[in-house]
């Protein structure tokens, strides 16, 4: 039976599913085989990026999928070295290129790089794109609200996603309070702390009592909060039980309990800090 997947409403009206599959660390020569995997499960949307390096192999995960393009959400990302009006523009054209595509669902600002002052000017790339009807809808990742703030007052469009590191430990509160008020969805990476939060016994205790798996735990508590998630793994099982999390409900205490984990906590770079690639 086909899974229904509720979706997210971005604020130019598009929809993207709450549940997606992530592709970071999945090496080109086997990223179509996953992306076939995950299409077949259910999944209808896919987070790559160009500094993935695995762009080709999801867009011949699509065309092995025998699916419409137009049944699957693709997304990918702007790389760091090609922040910058004239090279945002250029490197979308690459990425597409690259997956063989003549347009992507939603292109996000891989980091701020505030270091550098160069995502204003690559925001106006990519609200470029968006009205010449190249992308359906544009983003950002990693963005503070002082790096949203200044893209609301500079820039024209206000992004339609920030896709940010989220998770129990990373709760994101204020920024997701931001979002709220800005119509701006919450899209969330590395949803099981990239596999470091399946042990917590907080989550293996609610898991137990419902009978569901860990990872389950985590993204239901995810798709409550009303946010994307895009859990990865290159593992068939795994990524059939991440996507088995809308026949089940995590009480009012369980998504308490859950948010109570919160530290601050990052397993990935700080964005005020982050300057790589
Ligand atoms: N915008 C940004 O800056 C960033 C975006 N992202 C995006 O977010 C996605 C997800 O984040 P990511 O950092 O990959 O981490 P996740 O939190 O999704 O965790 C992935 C890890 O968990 C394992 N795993 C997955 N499902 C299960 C399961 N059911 N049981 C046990 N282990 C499991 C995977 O193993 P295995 O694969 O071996 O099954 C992998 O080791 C990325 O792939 C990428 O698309 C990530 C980081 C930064
Ligand atoms: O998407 C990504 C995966 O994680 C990397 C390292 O933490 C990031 O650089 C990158 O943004």
């Amino acid at each position: 039976m086909m899974t229904i997947v509720p979706d997210a409403s971005l604020n130019n009206g598009l929809r993207m599913p709450q549940m997606g599959l992530g592709v970071w660390q999945v090496p080109q020569s086997t990223v179509a085989d996953t992306v076939a995997t995950a299409l077949e499960v259910g999944y209808r949307s896919i987070d790559t990026a160009a500094s993935y390096g695995n762009e080709a192999g999801v867009g011949e995960g699509l065309r092995r999928s025998g699916l419409d393009r137009e049944e699957v959400f693709l997304a990918s990302k702007l790389a760091n070295p090609d922040q910058g009006y004239d090279s945002a523009l250029r490197a979308f054209d690459a990425s597409l290129e690259r997956m063989g595509l003549d347009h992507l669902d939603l292109y996000l600002l891989h980091w701020p790089l505030p270091h550098q002052d160069r995502y204003v000017s690559s925001w106006r790339a990519l609200e470029r794109l968006y009205a010449e009807g190249r992308v359906r809808a544009i983003g950002v990742c990693n963005f503070q609200v002082s790096h949203l703030e200044r893209v609301l007052d500079e820039g024209g469009i206000v992004p339609m996603v920030n896709q940010i590191e989220l998770h129990p430990l990373l709760v994101q509160n204020k920024l997701r309070d931001f979002h709220s008020r800005h119509n701006i969805v919450t899209e969330a990476w590395s949803p099981l702390g990239q596999g470091h939060l399946l042990d917590d016994p907080t989550v293996t205790a609610i898991a137990e009592g419902l009978g569901r798996a860990p990872a389950q735990v985590l993204l239901r508590w995810q798709i409550q909060l009303g946010n994307v998630a895009i859990p990865k793994s290159v593992t068939p099982e795994r990524i059939r039980s991440n996507f088995d999390v809308f026949d089940f409900e995590l009480s009012a205490e369980d998504m308490q309990a859950v948010s109570a984990l919160d530290q601050g906590h990052r397993f990935g770079p700080d964005p005020d800090d982050f300057d790589g690639d």
